[in-house]
């Protein structure tokens, strides 16, 4: 074993399911699906651990969509100490390229062999400790970065899987297929697919409308054999949640943490929360099946 894959190992040997979260075409919500798919895993038990790693590394979105913009990585001994977005309890812990910039809105414009020695990093020197789950959330499309990431965990390929994230549109589908074509070629498993933006939540009464095409995600699911995992609608009180970053005053440590808890406390009365529970209840059940297979 090389020694990256040792530090990658060791870094990982804790962590029982890798889920990467991933779409064929950018815009389509895949980390807002990412922030959800953490969060619902985070509430599924009071002891749940979940750590979520972004590596949409031009644009870094779940530092804002957890309230948690304007934080800095803190360097331990032992390595770059992940930001917990539920505070003093730390069973919610993320890391981001957004972290490591110095000011909310600066872009990273990096070549490839940047890009791919900064996952390393994330990979091999990140303190995630004992984790139920981590969620990569990915950059759209199949680029050197899904590459990089799928090379480095080599070693720890058996507990690696998949989400896709598609949109209704024609478009969105196309690319969506490219990436699952990309699944199949790497031999990365795959959990189900998410249809999002999937209707319309009206905000006065709650009906889900259809103004676009609705159904293109679960077609494309049933004619590929995947599992179906649901469809999300344009919610107006996620993206209000989402959208709404709130920078603290100052950098939290281990000793004082981050202390944006309003996503933690609020999401569970959006009509989002209340549809992903059947999300959530399709991602255990695949990843049962998925441990069944390993196991054999
Ligand atoms: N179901 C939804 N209802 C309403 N707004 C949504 C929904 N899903 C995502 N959004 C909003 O759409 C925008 C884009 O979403 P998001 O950043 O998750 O997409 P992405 O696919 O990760 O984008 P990128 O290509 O930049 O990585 C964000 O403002 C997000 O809050
Ligand atoms: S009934 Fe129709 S128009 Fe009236 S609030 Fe609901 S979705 Fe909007």
């Amino acid at each position: 074993m090389s020694s990256l894959e040792t530090s990658v190992s060791r870094r990982l040997q804790s962590v029982k399911h890798i889920i990467i979260v991933l779409s064929g075409k950018g815009g389509v919500g895949k980390s807002s699906v990412s922030t959800q798919l953490a969060l619902n895993l985070y509430r599924s038990t009071p002891t749940a651990r979940v750590g979520i790693l972004d590596v949409d590394l031009t644009g870094p979105s779940i530092p804002r969509m957890l309230g948690l913009d304007g934080h800095g990585v803190h360097q331990s001994s032992d390595g770059w100490v992940p930001v917990y977005a539920d505070g003093a309890e730390a069973r919610l812990a993320c890391m981001s390229v957004g972290f490591l910039l110095k000011k909310k809105g600066d872009s990273v414009v990096w070549r490839g062999p940047k890009k791919n020695g900064m996952i390393r990093q994330f990979l091999s020197d990140v303190r995630w400790g004992d984790l139920d789950y981590l969620v990569i959330d990915t950059p759209p499309g199949t680029s050197d970065e899904h590459l990089s990431l799928l090379e480095h965990m080599a070693p720890v390929h058996s507990r690696l899987s998949s989400v896709i994230v598609t949109t209704p549109q024609a478009v969105a589908l196309m690319d969506a297929m490219k990436c699952l074509s990309f699944t199949r070629a790497v031999n990365l498993p795959i959990l189900g697919l998410i249809e999002n933006m999937s209707g319309y939540v009206c905000p006065c009464c709650g009906e889900i409308s259809n103004v676009f095409s609705t159904g293109g995600g679960e077609e494309m699911a049933r004619r590929e054999g995947l599992k179906f995992l649901g469809s999300l609608p344009v919610d107006t009180e996620l993206v209000s949640l989402l959208d709404a970053s709130e920078v603290p005053a100052d950098a939290p440590t281990p000793e004082k943490p981050a202390e944006s808890f309003r996503l933690l406390e609020e999401y569970s009365a959006t009509p989002s929360a209340k549809l992903f529970k059947h999300i959530l209840e399709g991602v255990a059940a695949s990843l049962e099946v998925q441990q069944a297979v390993e196991s054999r």
